[in-house]
């Protein structure tokens, strides 16, 4: 039996009249990192969207440890423990990094927010060096950093991440895939989409496709010893 974090069930979502997730079903393993996979426009975005609220779902529920999330708003999912990273990473870019990274420690008091400012920069000393610069004379890389920092700040329970390696180099990436590792050994659990198959296959412990506005073809990451091609003739043809 394992520890489910996030259940999600029978979710459907909508814009307009076009229906985008029908059905959706599937649970989230608290420690875990599960990738959601699926083709262009499959509802990827979407699904994570309407986690956080960002989006309201038409029916169906996203339960985390049983508190019923859909239809709250985005700040009170966010103060159940949701904290969601962007495509866009949304900084501040004229701000400094200490800055951006302050406002995510928003839910939380001061005292915990020095705490966990010094823990973000224990975890990466890259951005110590960098607390007064403002953000936008920062790498993608960097800034990704950042991003992903500030929303460890209000130390959710759950963090969803959006395309971690969107428009960043191979090396960057590497960058990305190696926060990933530090943040799965320190036990976060993680809801991500990836277009990088290899970052999403290296990160993920499973994964889900989502096809036809449902959740199908779940499996787990180490079982598939590398028949890694076969899903994806699976997801994209
Ligand atoms: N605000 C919106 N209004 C109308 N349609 C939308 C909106 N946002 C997304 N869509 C449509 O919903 C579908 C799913 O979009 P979504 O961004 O969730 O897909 P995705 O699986 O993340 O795709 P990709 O891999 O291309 O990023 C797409 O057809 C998209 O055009």
């Amino acid at each position: 039996m394992h520890d489910i974090l996030l259940s999600i069930s029978d979710l459907n979502v909508s814009y307009g009249k076009k229906a985008i997730l029908r059905g959706a079903s599937y649970d989230v393993r608290r420690g875990e990192c599960l990738t959601l996979l699926g083709a262009n426009g499959s509802g990827k975005s979407t699904s994570l969207n309407a986690i956080c609220g960002f989006i309201k779902p038409t029916s169906g529920s996203v339960k985390l440890m049983g508190t019923e999330l859909a239809g709250l708003d985005p700040h009170r999912i966010f103060a159940h423990g949701v904290a969601q990273v962007s495509q866009a990473r949304d900084l501040f870019p004229d701000l400094t990094v200490e800055d951006n990274l302050r406002l995510g420690a928003m839910r939380r008091g001061s005292s915990t927010a020095a705490q966990s400012l010094a823990t973000t920069y224990q975890r990466f000393p890259r951005l110590a060096d960098r607390r007064k610069q403002p953000t936008r004379t920062l790498s993608g890389g960097e800034q990704q950093m950042v991003a992903i920092g500030r929303a460890l700040m209000s130390d959710p329970l759950l963090l969803l991440l959006d395309e971690p390696s969107g428009g960043l180099s191979p090396q960057l990436c590497e960058e990305i895939a190696q926060i990933i590792d530090i943040l799965k050994a320190e036990g976060v659990t993680l809801l991500m989409v990836e277009q990088n198959l290899n970052l999403a296959f290296r990160a993920a412990d499973r994964f889900i496709v989502l096809r036809d506005g449902q959740a199908v073809d779940g499996g787990d990451v180490a079982a598939m010893a590398g028949d890694h091609e076969a899903i994806v003739r699976n997801i994209y043809l």
